[in-house]
């Protein structure tokens, strides 16, 4: 039998459309809103036909599961066999997609395609400076059009977990949009998840000086890590497409405005895990929803749907799932079109009050943490969830 990654690269554009000669130039000159039309997703198709480079199989698999889901939808197809590979793989890749609209898939897949593109090589001629994608990010998808960069967590069948290379792409891709000359940055994420949190395998990895030195590296990299949202100058959105847990709930207290599908949740389940609050949230959750509310959400872990989210402030404005892309991106658009200047120089007057509180705050939430990831109660949640036996 041929090697697993060959028979994926036979199968990794599963169109039957035949080849139309579009030039790429027309692509990017189409593509006038944030949303792929059908003609861009056929031109993202016959594009993924043209690279030189195998891409490798984790992206070959997203590309198969994002075309299936933007042209079949949600998953459809039994379960394959243990010993079925490929299929089971196939199968994996597209069931982790969950409800994702099709239009979402489709955007997403010419999103995909279009950073190949540029990191790949692709054997057709880009037009420069038309649209810009972000190169070798191997857990974002990173793009840059109509004054809006959006950087996209793209773990999706992980739901989104973050891992260490995720927190450093993250840190790369905030530090480059704050250069580059887009007016606002989006924070989303792939598939049915935004995110679920702190990746738990970023626990087993025990550097030779044990797991002392894996919590105080681990202390340094999430206190850089806050440090980044503190600091980051322009407006900065999240855009909350689905489930948020652990982390990627306490960072919105530091976005500039939030704005959810109906089916996204907000869970903190920190003492369920024997952590603590970070990501500046013991400070802005008690200003933003009063300190009862943030003592449910952070000290019992309750799970907020997007409508409590938003009633309590953390969430700017809720939209329906069917129509959540499409409102919200319209209306970041507009904003975008904003005097760049003015809005940077707005939000520094506001984030400029708190920056060095919100720094105090970071600093000692990642000095507790770095405790609680040593105690029983944090090792033995860990190991609950890394043996199968707890999910939240
Ligand atoms: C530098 C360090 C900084 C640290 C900062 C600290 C932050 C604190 C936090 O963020 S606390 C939150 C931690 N997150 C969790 O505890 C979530 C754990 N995940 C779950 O409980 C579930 O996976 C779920 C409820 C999110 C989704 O359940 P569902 O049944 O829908 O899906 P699966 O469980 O089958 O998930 C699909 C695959 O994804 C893997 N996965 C999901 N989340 C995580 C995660 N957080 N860490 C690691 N792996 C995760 C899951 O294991 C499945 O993988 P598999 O297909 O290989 O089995």
């Amino acid at each position: 039998m041929a090697p697993l990654a060959w028979r994926l690269a036979q199968r990794w554009c599963p169109s039957s459309l035949q080849v139309i000669s579009f030039p790429v130039l027309q692509l990017h000159l189409n593509r006038t809103a944030m949303r792929a039309s059908q003609k861009d997703f056929e031109n993202a198709m016959n594009q993924v036909k043209l690279l030189k480079k195998d891409p490798g199989n984790e992206v070959k698999l997203k590309l198969y599961a994002l075309y299936k889901q933007a042209t079949e939808g949600p998953c459809n197809m039994p379960k394959p066999g243990v010993f079925d590979l490929i299929n089971k793989a196939k199968w994996g890749a597209w069931n982790a997609l969950g409800s994702l609209p099709k239009e979402t898939a489709r955007q997403n897949y010419v999103d995909l395609v279009s950073s190949l593109s540029s990191s790949l090589e692709s054997s057709s001629q880009v037009e420069p400076g038309t649209d810009r994608k972000s190169t070798g990010y191997e857990t974002l998808m990173v793009t840059s059009e109509d004054g809006i960069t959006k950087i996209m967590l793209n773990r999706p069948t992980k739901k989104n977990a973050l891992n260490v290379e995720m927190y450093h792409e993250i840190m790369h891709a905030l530090k480059a949009a704050s250069k580059d000359d887009s007016a606002i940055t989006v924070l989303t994420g792939n598939g049915d998840y935004y995110s679920s949190g702190n990746d738990l395998t970023n626990f087993t990895d025990i550097p030779p000086g044990g797991v002392e030195e894996k919590a105080k590296n681990g202390a340094i990299l999430l206190r850089e890590f806050v440090g980044c949202f503190i600091d980051f100058p322009k407006p900065l959105i999240a855009v909350v497409n689905g489930p948020a847990v652990g982390i990627s709930v306490t960072l919105l207290g530091l976005f500039d405005a939030v704005y959810a599908s109906d089916r996204a949740t907000f869970h903190t389940p920190f003492s369920h895990l024997g952590q603590s609050p970070e990501g500046c949230s013991s400070y802005t959750f008690p200003k933003i929803m009063s300190p009862a509310k943030a003592t449910e959400m952070l000290v019992f872990g309750k799970k907020l749907t997007a409508g409590e989210a938003c009633a309590q402030g953390l969430v700017t404005e809720v939209f329906p799932d069917s129509t959540f892309q499409k409102e919200v991106w319209t209306r970041l658009k507009a904003f975008a079109k904003l005097p760049p200047n003015a809005m940077r120089i707005s939000k520094e007057i506001i984030r400029n009050r708190e920056k060095e509180k919100l720094h105090a705050v970071n600093a000692e939430e990642c000095s507790v943490l770095q405790g609680r990831w040593l105690s029983d109660e944090c090792m033995n949640a860990v190991v609950s969830f890394l043996s199968r036996k707890s999910k939240l």
